[in-house]
């Protein structure tokens, strides 16, 4: 790809826009907008994903703080949006770019023509010059944590993978990764940078800093792990000053910058662990789990020793380790009710049992671990 034509993704937190009082902070849009114009001017095509929907609309509907309950957040965000939306494109307008808005849910990314039909309008919107501006939307998602998104950090991942991105900027109140949270740790230290997303990244990583802020950086390093998984870096920091996008951009902002996995993933094992929705869980014992994680080899039934949920062949299930962790995702050879008959015994047995096309519950080309 030329270099003009490359994408970069940008995801602004609602802890950068608006304050604990509700409401948009307009002076801070502005200045991301300036930002982001001017990446665009220097060659990039630019993607934003934003939240603050509902941090922009609680007040003006008459909330003192960010509401909890679904539908009142979801009315917050009906409000809100409009008014997130309207900033930007006058942001953008005072640079002669055009804004579009786009709203996606978990379950557009589930289903191959939805995700195809949002794609192609993207495309011919980055064409056009136009800055998609992309939220989840809040009015349909329901609040179940794997159907909704919540916070917008996931979804700037997934939708950097969708466009191909060279890179994702996730733009926060805190200048990157610390040792602890340093809002709870003074004497915590910024890592510069990170090569491997792993238990020990996971276990610094905290939740969110301010009433507004969803996800913390647990949620942060998570999208870091889809997207650097799937090829792209990823930077998570903090952009104030004029010039600071560019920074970040160019691998000298204030923040930490995640590598790109080794081995990123394949697309089909991309939308297997991270874009589609499982349909059930299949639990299985410690030795089938060993030779899963750590020995690449395929599931069979017989370390299988629980099936929930209804699922068909070749829909995605969820598979559980013996103390109940999702250890990965891969997609499911058996009807459920097969795989109930078949669960905890050798392969002959099972020919005899059940009629399947193959006998591995997950083949291992069709597997991928989630554990970090
Ligand atoms: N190890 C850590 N390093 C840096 N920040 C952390 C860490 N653990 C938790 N946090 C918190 O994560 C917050 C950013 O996440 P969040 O509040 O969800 O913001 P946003 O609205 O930008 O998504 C920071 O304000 C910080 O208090
Ligand atoms: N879709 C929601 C996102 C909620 C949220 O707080 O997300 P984030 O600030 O990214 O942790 C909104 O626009 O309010």
């Amino acid at each position: 790809m030329e270099a003009e034509q490359q994408r970069i993704v940008v995801k602004i937190g609602s802890s950068s826009l608006t304050n604990s009082e509700g409401g948009l902070n307009l002076e801070r849009l502005e200045y991301y907008a300036t930002e982001i114009a001017s990446l665009q001017k220097s060659g990039y095509q630019m993607l934003l994903v934003t939240s603050g929907a509902v941090a922009a609309g609680f007040k003006a509907i008459g909330f003192d703080e960010r509401p909890r309950a679904l539908y009142e957040k979801q009315a917050s965000a009906a409000v809100g949006q409009a008014l997130l939306m309207r900033a930007y494109q006058e942001s953008f307008a005072r640079h002669g770019i055009v804004a579009a808005q786009i709203l996606l849910t978990r379950a557009d990314f589930s289903e191959r023509q939805r995700v195809n039909n949002a794609l192609m309008t993207i495309e011919e919107l980055l064409k056009r010059g136009v800055i998609p501006v992309v939220n989840e939307n809040d009015t349909v998602s329901v609040d179940e944590i794997k159907l909704k998104f919540g916070d917008n950090d996931k979804l700037s991942a997934l939708a950097a993978n969708l466009v191909k991105a060279c890179k994702l900027l996730i733009l926060t109140d805190t200048d990157g990764l610390y040792t602890a949270d340093p809002r709870l740790d003074t004497a915590a230290r910024r890592i510069e940078r990170v090569d491997q997303i792993n238990d020990s990244i996971f276990d610094i990583a905290g939740g969110a800093g301010t009433s507004v802020g969803t996800g913390g950086m647990r949620s942060k390093i998570e999208a870091a792990r889809i997207a650097t998984r799937g090829g792209i870096p990823v930077f998570v920091g903090k952009a104030a000053h004029p010039g600071d996008l560019a920074a970040a951009c160019a691998g000298h902002g204030k923040g930490t910058y995640f590598d790109t996995a080794l081995h990123s993933l394949p697309i089909k094992k991309q939308w297997v662990g991270f874009h589609s929705i499982p349909e059930g869980c299949i639990h299985i014992d410690q030795g089938a789990a060993t030779a899963m994680l750590h020995q690449g080899r395929s599931l069979l039934p017989a370390g299988v020793t629980e099936v929930n949920g209804d699922f068909h062949p070749g829909d995605v299930v969820e598979v559980a380790d013996p103390t109940g962790a999702i250890i990965g995702r891969g997609v499911v050879n058996y009807e459920a009710w097969q795989l109930r008959a078949a669960a905890g015994f050798n392969s002959d047995e099972v020919k005899r049992r059940v009629d399947v096309h193959r006998i591995e519950v997950i083949h291992r080309d069709e597997w991928i671990g989630l554990q970090p």
